[in-house]
């Protein structure tokens, strides 16, 4: 159907040519290699295949390592596609490191690098299901400022994934075309084989207008920027971004949500408000079409358990009013595992300390990188196990074991919670998201209400226990938050890497830190060990001033009660 460009179900078609004069067409293969004018031609065609839907056609010489692909079909594995203009596409090129005869490909066979890399498969996908494409660039949509390609060029620092070199000689050229025009250098020698890719890239643009190739790069980069951030290198595949979380990601890819604590900088400590939104994401995925959950942690981390500072926040009802509050949350989140419907996955990337180990319990499976650890120091922090540790720890390694890691807080290596039961697998760190991810994707295709079903079987055995567990740990926790023990331990994390000097001490300097420990502690008197001289503290008034050996240099925090003071 020359000429009558037809829109996809749904879709609206703004035929608008690139350049003046050029029409809509529909394009066969003709043998031969085109000239630059012919390749922009095809920025217009229609699907030769008969279907009637525009497309980007693949440059004609090419045909016989690229199959010309209408974008209502899939594409092929070869098929690279790059630049994506607001709603609309803009070229394919082929990406197959057989094919020598059009440009793009021997671009890709002067310069070095796996010839698929291109843009994330994500990105096709989600063109692919894109509802506002169109056929041509729209002429409203052709209006990249110099402003906007200086913005593109600043943001393209930014990639997370090196885009390839493919789409770097792209994004060279388009860059050149559109500060400099037409390409006027000397052709570089065959021999200097980056020079040369550059130059072919730059010269392939023929005379191709300024201002078009400014939106190209602006596209271009946009569509990288875009794709790197919704994409994972370990989960092809459409992905979308929960929108709502500030210390989470979730996503769903298919039939998997996923949920990923945010907070790499802190190690992911599970503050209140990750508590919160950590029972919004299981509640929801608990409710929407997935079929797997998979909870996991951004950066080096898995988590480091319960945030610490999360009771220096202490309002007016002291601490026991904290702790009575935070007895409620922990009680309701840690439900929330216990009665998650689906299939509950850990993906374990890196250490994990306290509630984020005992909280593993109750998942399904749990899959761990060879440099997890695991880590329950909760003596030490004069607290006691939760997250119904105390029973799923003993039923899944032994009361003995369980014991030496419960009570005495041994930490564990990855190898060895899989030998004590607690890990299901262990994968070297190197290929853990990837064979983790693969062998989800699998299960994610197996019947839905199966799975269901048999997870219910499986909890419905130990609900009822795992519910009055549940809240005999959480009355014990009450009372050792509020202990000397569990504040002294907190203080001291607090307080380590504090360094005032003792005569900023005395003229009151208080510190962050400090005034956490301060508020935490209210109704106590805080002493300050410094360099080894214990400094009362200015806001409880006492001068108690006791000589101490240095034991480390910086500060040593010590909460005492009123009456242990006297
Ligand atoms: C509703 C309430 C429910 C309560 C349920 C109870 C649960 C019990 C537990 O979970 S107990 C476990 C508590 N966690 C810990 O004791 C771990 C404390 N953290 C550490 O020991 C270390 O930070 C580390 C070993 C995890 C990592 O050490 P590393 O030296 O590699 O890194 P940094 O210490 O410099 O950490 C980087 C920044 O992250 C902050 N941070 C790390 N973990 C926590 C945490 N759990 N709470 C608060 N903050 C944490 C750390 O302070 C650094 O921050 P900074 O860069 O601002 O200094």
């Amino acid at each position: 159907m020359p000429g009558a460009a037809r829109a996809w179900p749904g879709q609206s078609l703004e035929p608008g040519p690139l350049l003046e004069g050029q029409e809509p067409k529909s394009l066969s293969h003709p043998p031969g290699k085109l000239g630059w004018k012919q390749r922009l031609d095809l920025n217009l065609a229609l699907c030769a295949a008969g279907c009637g839907s525009p497309r980007w056609q693949l440059d004609p010489p090419c045909h016989e390592a690229c199959t010309c692909v209408c974008v209502e079909r899939r594409l092929p594995a070869q098929t690279l596609l790059i630049g994506q203009g607001k709603g609309r596409f803009r070229t394919w090129l082929c990406t197959s490191a057989s094919c020598h005869l059009c440009l793009v490909c021997s671009l890709l066979t002067y310069v070095p690098g796996p010839s698929s890399r291109g843009l994330p498969r994500s990105q096709h996908t989600r063109l692919q299901a894109s509802p506002g494409l169109t056929a041509a660039p729209s002429p409203t949509a052709m209006r990249a400022s110099e402003k906007d390609l200086e913005k593109a060029v600043s943001q393209l620092q930014l990639l997370k994934e090196d885009p390839g070199n493919a789409v770097k000689l792209r994004l060279y050229a388009l860059y050149k075309q559109a500060t400099e025009g037409p390409c006027t250098m000397p052709k570089p020698s065959v021999s200097d084989f980056i020079s040369k890719a550059k130059w072919d890239a730059w010269n392939a643009l023929g005379s191709l207008p300024k201002e078009t190739a400014r939106q190209d790069y602006v596209d271009l980069v946009s569509s990288l920027s875009s794709s790197s951030e919704s994409s994972s290198p370990v989960q092809p595949g459409a992905s979308s971004r929960s929108p709502g979380y500030e210390t989470l990601v979730v996503t769903s890819e298919g039939d998997i949500t996923k949920i990923m604590f945010n907070r790499p900088t802190k190690k992911n400590a599970v503050n209140t408000q990750m508590y919160h939104e950590l029972m919004l994401a299981l509640k929801t995925a608990s409710e929407d079409d997935s079929i797997l959950t998979v909870v996991t942690g951004d950066g080096d981390y898995y988590s480091s358990g319960n945030d610490l500072t999360n009771f220096t926040d202490v309002h007016s009802g002291g601490l026991e009013e904290k702790a009575k509050s935070s007895v409620t949350l922990l009680r309701n989140f840690v439900n929330c595992f216990i009665d998650f419907p689906k299939p509950l996955v850990a993906a374990v990337n890196g250490p994990a300390v306290g509630i984020a180990v005992t909280l593993l319990g109750l998942f399904d499976v749990v899959y761990a990188s060879d440099k997890a650890t695991f880590h329950t120091p909760f003596s030490q922090l004069g607290l006691i196990p939760e997250g119904c540790s105390s029973y799923t720890f003993p039923k899944i390694m032994g009361t003995a074991k369980a014991a030496e890691v419960l009570i005495f807080g041994k930490k564990l290596t990855a190898a060895e919670a899989c030998a004590r039961g607690l890990v299901t697998e262990v994968f070297p760190d190197s290929t853990f998201q990837r064979e983790v991810w693969t062998r989800l994707k699998t299960y994610a295709k197996l019947p839905k209400n199966a799975m269901r079903v048999s997870k219910e079987l499986l909890r419905n055995l130990e609900r009822e226990k795992l519910h009055a567990v549940n809240e005999e740990e959480c009355r014990a926790i009450q009372g050792r938050w509020m202990s000397d023990e569990s504040l002294n331990a907190v203080a001291s994390f607090l307080s380590r890497q504090e360094s005032l000097s003792p005569r900023a001490l005395e003229h009151g300097a208080w510190s962050p830190a400090l005034e956490s420990i301060h508020r935490m502690a209210r109704g106590h008197h805080i002493f300050i060990h410094h360099y080894g001289t214990l400094t009362p503290t200015r806001r409880d008034g006492l001068d108690r001033p006791e000589h101490r050996e240095p034991a480390h240099h910086g500060l040593e925090v010590e909460v005492l009660r009123q009456n242990e003071v006297a």
